[in-house]
């Protein structure tokens, strides 16, 4: 799994908290990360202990994970609903009083396609993170899955938008990261993020962007790991 920085004890606390949130007989969407991962551990734990239910993978990792653990897999065509879903996050602002409360920079873990797909679609959105992921203001680079045709055009589109886009770049190999869909990611730098409403409609609108990391108005609530326990932000 790829490493990540943040506090892991924290990150499990969160995880683990989260999962106890599955209930009997759901359809429950599997995020990706380090964070996620916690929670699919500890779903594994309970599917062990008798606990029946079908998960949606939104990674080849989350899928990987969810196997060794021996949770069933679903696919989201093959499902009337999501109930739930669980997953980790880059930022989340945690500001009630702005309007971008409870939104969301993810993609570090270049998922954020299929995340958003299946955090969309389900009934409840719950994201996992650790205190360090909290921001009055989103300010990290936002990923863009591009399709490898459309990486210089869309570069080109983003700095009109204000932003500074770099091809991620892989670490054990040479060349870029190929994302679970086989396309590639630009990290954009838009510095602080004035509206990020505003910011996803527009990056929605460039052609060749197959999904941009803004996850705006789909978290219903986050758990964030603490040193002796997990806080609840509801939205
Ligand atoms: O969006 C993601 C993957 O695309 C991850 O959820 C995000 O990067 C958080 O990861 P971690 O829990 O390892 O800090």
């Amino acid at each position: 799994m790829k490493t990540a920085g943040g506090d892991a004890a924290a990150k499990r606390r969160a995880g683990e908290r989260a999962a106890e949130e599955v209930e009997d007989g759901t359809v429950v969407g599997l995020g990706t990360g380090s964070t996620a991962a916690y929670a699919i551990e500890a779903i594994g734990d309970a599917v062990a202990d008798g606990l029946e239910i079908r998960a949606i993978p939104t990674s080849f990792q989350s899928r990987q994970l969810a196997l060794e653990v021996g949770i069933p897999l679903t696919t989201l065509d093959a499902v009337d609903r999501v109930d739930l879903a669980i997953d980790g996050a880059d930022q989340v602002v945690d500001d009630p009083d702005a309007t971008a409360h409870g939104t969301l920079i993810k993609g570090g873990g270049a998922a954020h396609s299929r995340e958003k797909l299946v955090d969309a679609a389900a009934d409840r959105f719950v994201v996992v993170a650790d205190p360090s992921k909290l921001t009055a203001r989103l300010d990290r680079s936002v990923p863009l899955e591009v399709l490898p045709d459309a990486r210089t055009v869309a570069a080109d589109r983003a700095r009109v938008l204000g932003g500074e886009p770099t091809l991620r770049a892989a670490e054990r190999k040479d060349g870029p990261v190929v994302t679970d869909n086989g396309n590639l990611v630009l990290d954009c730098d838009f510095g602080a993020i004035e509206s990020p409403a505003d910011l996803a409609r527009d990056l929605s609108a460039i052609p060749g962007v197959l999904e941009h990391g803004l996850f705006v108005g789909l978290a219903d609530a986050t758990y964030v790991g603490t040193d002796d326990g997990v806080e609840i932000r509801a939205y």
